[in-house]
């Protein structure tokens, strides 16, 4: 098991500072900053481009999308193919992110924003009719929206999750804080059920994938 030794941390410093982001996707990070919310980090709008281009969703759901910085990064990378539900339940977040639509020329119907709560929302999203759930609304809620995702995502499909690392307290032991412990359990949810492929990348809030896998090669555990 790697030690946190000072090199391991120079290489990931610099993997995270070797990101460069175009202009429209700082002033969207502006808006956020003005509206007090989070977005996805650099490396994991990267990491997020870099599945969508992969693996090519037709159908995406977003849990969260605040301002629209993960929306856009799955928009672009997929082109005019890809088909998003952005669910965000504050209407000013839900409005900034259609700025952001706006400024980047992406026609409103290929991202349906629904300004609703995302427990009364997702219920009506039809079984196996999504390629890729990224789930990123705060952990309050969190093991609903896994088992919600794992219901909606099909074979093939990709269920992320965002600050997995829960502000950097998923990996302390002691740390029992309602958010920790349910991003612990959901974590457990994905990584033990045999239907899964799954993996945490340590970009810096965390981001963590879990593709369904074909029934032939799902692991036997
Ligand atoms: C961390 S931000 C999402 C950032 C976004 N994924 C991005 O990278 O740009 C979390 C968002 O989830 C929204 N949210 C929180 N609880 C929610 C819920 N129950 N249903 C829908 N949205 C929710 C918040 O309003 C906020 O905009």
């Amino acid at each position: 098991m790697p030690s946190m030794n000072p090199e391991l941390f120079a290489s990931w410093t610099y993997t995270q500072n070797h990101i460069s982001e175009p202009e429209h996707v700082a002033q969207a990070r502006g808006r956020a900053e003005d509206l007090g919310v989070r977005c996805i980090d650099p490396a994991g709008r990267s990491m997020l481009q870099l599945l969508c281009t992969l693996r090519r969703p037709r159908n995406a759901v977003e849990i969260g999308s605040g301002v629209g910085v993960a929306s856009l990064a799955m928009l672009e990378a997929v082109g005019p193919s890809l088909t998003l539900t952005a669910i965000e339940s504050d209407l000013e977040h839900a409005n900034a992110m259609r700025q952001g639509l706006r400024e980047s020329n992406i026609p409103s119907a290929r991202a349906r924003i629904i300004n609703e709560r995302a427990e009364n929302v997702l219920s009506r999203l039809a079984d196996h009719a999504y390629d890729l759930v990224l789930i990123d609304a705060g952990a309050e809620l969190l093991l609903e929206y896994v088992a919600e995702a794992k219901r909606i995502v099909g074979v093939g499909g990709v269920i992320i999750l965002n600050n997995a690392f829960d502000e950097h307290r998923l990996a302390k032991p002691a740390v029992r804080r309602t958010s920790t412990v349910m991003t612990r359990d959901a974590l457990r949810m994905l990584r033990e059920d045999p239907r899964l492929q799954t993996h945490l990348f340590p970009t810096e809030q965390g981001l963590f994938v879990a593709t369904v896998l074909p029934p032939v090669a799902q692991k036997t555990r």
